[in-house]
């Protein structure tokens, strides 16, 4: 099964002793690249593109749905981003899986006997998520897809799906420096209270012009104001002032770049090793 990606633009965090209250207010987009996961026989292990893993979120999912010390298949993800770069790869390893253990297994309840539909799977992906301090809101957009404005932290799901007019038209650029683990920053209470005071109007403004110059002008001024953004995309957000706008992938150290097809060559010329994506709806 195929799960985008997401990047996100900006978050705001909610912390609560439910799991499934816990997660993130904000905006992001999902892709059409991402990781599709397989299943093979085997015992239990994990591969991201053919390296074997250790993954929590991939673990949690498995403990979940208590199939833990009782698979007899290996998980397979192969994936278009590396893990830990603000692409949501981690959100997409646990859907992935959630969806392909409950086919293969024929999984019909969860542990409290709810019947196991599609939203039971989101919600265990998400726990997952959020127990390994890899994603808050991940799942919940990737579920969603396209141009995804999450007004209320995890469940019940509370989302805006904004309607891309002419979205052939758009390109998003990713350009990745390097990785920056999610649970270092979002165990922080430091980087917590920055991000959070930054990111506090931001929702009402993008809710007030749901446009995606406004969401790259408002992900461009939290990425700055929060000091998460490096010197290095900051200077390459300046030099792209041209296009539809660019910032750091939350919470990644890498670049993404909204573009139109006109501006496309000008902005893959000032990018290192930048990946063509579109946005998948
Ligand atoms: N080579 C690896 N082996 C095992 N786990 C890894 C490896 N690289 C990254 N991880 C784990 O993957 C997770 C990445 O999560 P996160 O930082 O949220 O990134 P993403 O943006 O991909 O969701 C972390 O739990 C990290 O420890
Ligand atoms: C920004 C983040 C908290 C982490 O995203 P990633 O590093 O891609 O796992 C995301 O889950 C969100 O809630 O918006």
């Amino acid at each position: 099964m195929f799960i985008p990606s997401h990047i996100t633009g900006f978050f705001k965090v909610t912390r609560h002793e439910n799991l499934l209250k816990t997660g993130s207010t904000g905006a992001g987009i999902t892709l059409n690249k991402g990781v599709t996961t397989k299943l093979i026989n085997g015992s239990g292990n994990v591969y991201f593109n053919d390296e074997k893993i250790d993954l929590c979120p991939s673990n949690d999912v498995i403990k979940y749905l208590d199939l833990k010390g009782k698979l007899k298949h290996d998980i397979l993800y192969n994936s278009d981003f590396p893990l830990g770069c603000g692409m949501g790869t981690s959100g997409c390893c646990a859907l992935g899986s959630a969806h392909e253990l409950k086919n293969a297994y024929d999984l019909k309840f969860t542990e409290n006997n709810e019947l196991l539909t599609e939203l039971e799977l989101l919600k265990i992906s998400h726990k997952s998520e959020v127990r390994c301090n890899t994603g808050l809101g991940d799942v919940i957009a990737q579920h969603t897809k396209g141009f995804v404005i999450r007004k209320g932290p995890g469940f019940p799901i509370n989302v805006e799906s904004i309607k891309i007019n002419n979205l052939n038209d758009y390109y998003v650029l990713v350009d990745i420096f390097g990785k920056k683990e999610t649970d270092t920053i979002i165990n922080n209470s430091e980087w917590v209270e920055k991000i959070n005071a930054t990111s506090d109007e931001l929702l009402g403004k993008l809710l007030n012009k749901p446009t995606l110059e406004n969401f790259m002008e408002l992900s461009y001024y939290f990425a700055k104001n929060t000091g998460l953004a490096s010197d290095e995309v900051l200077e390459l957000c300046s030099d792209l002032k041209f296009t539809v706008g660019a910032s750091q992938a939350m919470l990644g150290n890498a670049l993404f770049c909204i573009c139109k097809k006109e501006e496309l060559n000008d902005a893959l010329s000032i990018l290192s090793k930048p990946v063509v994506c579109k946005i998948y709806c």
